[in-house]
């Protein structure tokens, strides 16, 4: 069984984050956090539609339309959303989805944040890059308060094309339809942001401190096509980086942390090692005690909750492994507010009061 229980939430009163003056027209900010997105119900024909966007997305399978579109429509939509509902429903909370939860409440803690330091200008709204509530949307709520300045946060820690810059397309997109465009600036990740790493670090050592020491630390990050890097994509470097951040600021030595990638998708070769495998070898040749993070991910999702803490922890446990330690996303924590504080205030030069 998982270690930690299914996520619970505090009530967040609406999607747009906790309720606050309205900002004058002048002067207010907006802050839109972005993640990837994630289907409105646990149910196939919901996964159906969601996947429907996110796979047709080119920056998200870099294939040829007239290749892709039939292998799409005709094998993957009529067989995945059927599995993958079942998945999600392992998983789904009182709140939803996980990520859209977890992503609404950073929303609403960071505004609280702000606020709490004089910035009662600045609104922070959450949105998804696929499905609801979306990015497009989202920026005209804003629009039609008056806010005039906007910073867009993608979620994602570390760049990669297949994620961030898709945001930035979307919100490209966004303002291709606009007359009267606001002023808009953006981050493009924050694999090595101090604070982002102290708050890994003290979430590793929290877990720790609860429930003891394991031989070995695995990092494991969603993985890209290996192609995608041979293009130029610096997401792997950046993920190296996190990694040997996260382990230095921990005291690791070299063999008591390793760096894998999950969730592949499809025939072709994607960034490895491959978490699965990597740990079900180690099982078997005598690696007895494992904890596993995914800095990566900024939410808890299917990815880690199902894939990582239920998938892999059963397949290590099955090959010899006796214990199996999963450290959740950063979701809520204050140090991870804390740290998404000071990334969006290192941005906001000049809009801050
Ligand atoms: C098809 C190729 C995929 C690429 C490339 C990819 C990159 C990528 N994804 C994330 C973060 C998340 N992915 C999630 C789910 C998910 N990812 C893919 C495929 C690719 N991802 C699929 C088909 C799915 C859906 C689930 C399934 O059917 O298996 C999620 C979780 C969403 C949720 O609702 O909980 C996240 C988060 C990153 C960071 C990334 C590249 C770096
Ligand atoms: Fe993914
Ligand atoms: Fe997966």
């Amino acid at each position: 069984m998982p270690d930690s229980p299914l996520p619970t939430f505090h009530k967040v009163s609406n999607r747009t984050a906790a309720a606050s003056p309205p900002p004058t027209a002048a002067t207010g900010v907006g802050i839109l956090l972005c993640n990837l997105g994630t289907p409105d119900a646990p149910t196939p024909r919901a996964v159906r539609r969601y996947l429907a966007q996110f796979l047709s997305d080119p920056r998200v399978v870099e294939l040829p339309a007239l290749l892709w579109k039939p292998v799409l429509h005709g094998i993957i939509l009529r067989t995945r959303p059927r599995a993958s509902a079942r998945k999600y429903q392992q998983v789904w909370t009182e709140q939803g989805s996980p990520l859209l939860a977890y992503t609404l409440r950073q929303a609403s803690l960071l505004q609280e944040r702000l606020h709490a330091a004089g910035q009662h200008h600045i609104s922070v709204v959450a949105a998804m890059r696929y499905g609801s509530p979306g990015l497009s949307e989202q920026l005209d709520a804003l629009h039609q308060r008056g806010i005039r300045r906007v910073l867009i946060l993608p979620l994602y820690p570390q760049y990669s094309s297949t994620t961030t810059a898709s945001v930035l397309d979307a919100l490209g997109h966004w303002c291709s339809q606009q007359r009267d465009l606001p002023e808009v600036r953006w981050t493009t990740g924050y694999a090595e942001n101090p604070h982002y790493i102290e708050a890994l670090a003290h979430s590793v050592r929290s877990h720790w401190q609860a429930h003891g020491r394991p031989q070995k630390l695995v990092m494991s990050y969603h993985g890209i096509p290996q192609r995608n890097i041979h293009l130029g994509d610096p997401y792997q470097i950046q993920c190296r980086h996190t990694s040997q951040q996260l382990a230095q600021k921990l005291g690791l030595s070299p063999n008591a942390w390793e760096m894998t990638f999950q969730s592949r998708f499809g025939p072709a070769q994607w960034l490895q090692p491959y978490t699965q495998p990597t740990l079900e070898e180690q099982a078997r040749n005598g690696l007895h005690s494992v904890d596993v993070i995914c800095p990566g991910f900024a939410s808890d999702c299917l990815e880690t909750l199902e894939e990582i803490n239920m998938e892999v922890r059963e397949a290590f446990l099955a090959n010899g492994g006796k214990t199996f330690g999963y450290i959740p996303c950063l979701n809520d924590q204050s140090q991870w507010i804390n740290a998404l504080q000071r990334i969006v205030e290192g941005q906001l030069g000049g809009w801050l009061e």
